[in-house]
């Protein structure tokens, strides 16, 4: 098997309840190595729980877990130990610690040390006790923490939380660096604007549940496209692209068609009804309201 192709994470049939209440229902969902994955969905869908579960810290009551193909759970999880970094909810932090003592609990390797705390461009605070960090200071110790060891697979809860724009910016690039040279990353996050520009897959959990796992070309592919015209002459623009059956509506001083549609005999239809046109866009709907919608198709 080509190590690209290999299955750096498999879960299946996966369940857990608190207290009698299902929370993970059925989850099932693997993914190769090299890859970048975001797990999203809305808050309680269950991603903090499938997290710690893959890290062996969590008990379930059905299903199991392989990381590059050995078993974990909370008895078996030595290949969690040597393979796997991660940072779930907040950064365990001792406050009277440096930043740099927190590496040290890590890694004896001070050229790793150095790495980490340059890409993350800590510094000036790396030798401050940690009682004095920010909460943004904090996350980025917790984030080396998890990449300090250049583990094969990264596991990030919400990692972009509390960081500067110029800090997420940092991490989008040393994660895009790390998978470029073969981690894989699993990460969750709600800021989908952020998340999209680093993964290149998504998984979507509703209700303890995998509503569906795309890469992201494929979701691009199943986002819906429009095509919004500009004309000297709305209604009269309106109605005849109508009357050459196009699926057409007027919202504003724009003319909004549903893809798909071809452009060239659109606009020639335009033209030969004597309409200028005076702009075409096209607009594709990003991943947040391609999942809100599937979400939404969901409850329907
Ligand atoms: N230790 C626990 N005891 C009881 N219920 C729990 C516990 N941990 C989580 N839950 C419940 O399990 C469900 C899933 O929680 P989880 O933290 O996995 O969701 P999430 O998808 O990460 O949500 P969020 O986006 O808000 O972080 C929630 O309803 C939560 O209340």
């Amino acid at each position: 098997m080509q190590r690209g192709q290999e299955k750096i994470v498999q879960v299946t049939g996966l369940q857990k309840k608190f207290s009698r209440r299902g929370v993970l229902r059925d989850v099932n969902f693997a993914f190769s190595a090299g890859k970048v994955v975001g797990l999203v969905g809305p808050n309680g869908a269950g991603k903090t729980t499938i997290m710690k579960v893959l890290l062996g810290l969590l008990t379930t009551d059905a299903g199991n877990v392989r990381i590059l193909g050995h078993p974990v759970s909370v008895n078996t999880h030595t290949v969690v130990t040597q393979q796997v970094g991660a940072l779930i909810e907040h950064p365990a932090i001792y406050p009277f610690l440096s930043g740099w003592q927190h590496l040290q609990l890590m890694t004896t390797s001070a050229e790793q040390m150095t790495w980490v705390v340059q890409a993350l461009q800590m510094e000036t605070y790396i030798h401050r006790p940690a009682k004095r960090y920010s909460l943004g200071m904090k996350q980025k110790l917790g984030i080396a923490m998890a990449l300090v060891n250049r583990p094969r697979l990264v596991i990030l809860d919400e990692p972009m939380n509390g960081l500067d724009p110029q800090s997420v910016k940092r991490l989008r690039h040393l994660i895009g660096q790390l998978a470029g040279e073969g981690t894989t990353f699993l990460i969750s996050s709600h800021i989908l604007s952020e998340l999209e520009k680093i993964i290149d897959t998504v998984i979507l959990i509703d209700q303890g549940e995998v509503l569906l796992q795309r890469t992201m070309t494929q979701l691009q592919e199943s986002a819906r496209h429009a095509l919004v015209v500009r004309t000297t002459e709305d209604a009269r623009g309106l109605q005849v692209l109508l009357q050459a059956g196009y699926p057409v509506t007027q919202r504003g001083s724009n003319l909004i068609v549903t893809k798909p549609v071809a452009l060239t005999p659109l606009l020639r239809t335009l033209l030969d009804a004597h309409i200028q046109i005076l702009k075409v866009n096209q607009h594709e709907e990003d991943l947040e309201t391609v999942l809100l919608r599937l979400l939404a198709e969901r409850k329907v």
